[in-house]
């Protein structure tokens, strides 16, 4: 049954972004229903993080429509910024605060009281297990607590929509564990997630919805469940491969390595 436009937290249509003369976002569809945990799913270059810098005003569309929340963000941008939360891929952090100062600073851009934005501060690096670093300076953090430091300011300003590209990058496992939970935990508050992820048993544990993208458009998406059986597929990473080709790199040759370990043709050696 189609969606009313309100029950949609995400309703991006006819995306188009180009680069100079190369076209990233090429008519890109994406909606997703509200309290969705939606995961969004592509090969490298498909258009993911473009899409989402579109989607959170960090570039405008060079066509189509973007409707965040009921509003369309490209005329509402503080409004539809007030209300999302967004952890990039490439993180760029104040290097000098110190985690619990720069949690509290997000808090303060969004309007939060000194007190009201401490309190979340101390919660969320609860959450996200910092506690025992909010008094060291972000420079001093490793990738995987920037990472999840990241995760805590998205959240800062209680969004109701919650973007995340890779959040489980460089995260290990119990970190991972905890931020997974943390997630789940929203997701049961009904609000409304997009995650990006090259890691698909993370996607299949988490995700009510999903959409495939490649070369700038979406191949499908819709509820995980209704994805598998039309594409008669048993899980998200057998589709992914369905849906994606193959890539040309798996049948490229490797000459220069012998068949048999040891085998390898010496390095020859211009004379002097
Ligand atoms: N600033 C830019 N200038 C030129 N081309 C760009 C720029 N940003 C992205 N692209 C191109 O747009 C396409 C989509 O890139 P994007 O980063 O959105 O892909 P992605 O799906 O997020 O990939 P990955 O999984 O590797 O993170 C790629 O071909 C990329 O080379």
């Amino acid at each position: 049954m189609p969606h009313s436009p309100t029950d949609l937290a995400v309703d991006a249509r006819g995306l188009i972004k180009r680069f100079g003369s190369f076209t990233a976002l090429n008519g890109l569809d994406l909606q997703i229903p509200r309290g969705a945990f939606y995961a969004y799913l592509g090969p490298n270059g498909a258009g993911k993080s473009t899409s989402l810098a579109l989607l959170t005003g960090v570039y405008g569309p060079d066509g189509g429509s973007i409707q965040l929340l009921g509003l369309d963000a490209v005329r509402h941008p503080l409004k539809v910024k007030s209300r999302i939360g967004m952890v990039p891929e490439e993180l760029s952090l104040f290097e000098r605060l110190t985690g619990r100062q720069y949690l509290t600073f997000c808090g303060r851009m969004y309007g939060l009281e000194g007190e009201e934005a401490a309190a979340r501060a101390a919660e969320l690096l609860e959450l996200t297990e910092l506690t025992y670093k909010a008094g060291a300076l972000v420079a001093e953090y490793s990738k995987g607590m920037r990472r999840r430091l990241a995760i805590a300011a998205a959240l800062i300003h209680a969004p109701e929509l919650v973007f995340l590209d890779e959040p489980f990058e460089g995260i290990d496992v119990l970190a991972a564990g905890v931020i997974r939970e943390l997630l789940r935990e929203l997701s049961r508050r009904g609000v409304t997630l997009l995650l990006t992820t090259h890691v698909l048993e993370i996607a299949e544990r988490l995700a009510t919805h999903a959409g495939i993208l490649r070369g700038g458009k979406m191949l499908d998406q819709g509820p995980v469940g209704e994805l598998l059986a039309r594409h008669g597929t048993a899980s998200l990473e057998a589709l992914f491969e369905k849906l994606i080709s193959v890539p040309a790199a798996r049948n490229a040759r490797l000459s220069f390595y012998g068949e048999s370990p040891g085998a390898v043709t010496p390095l020859r050696r211009e004379s002097a």
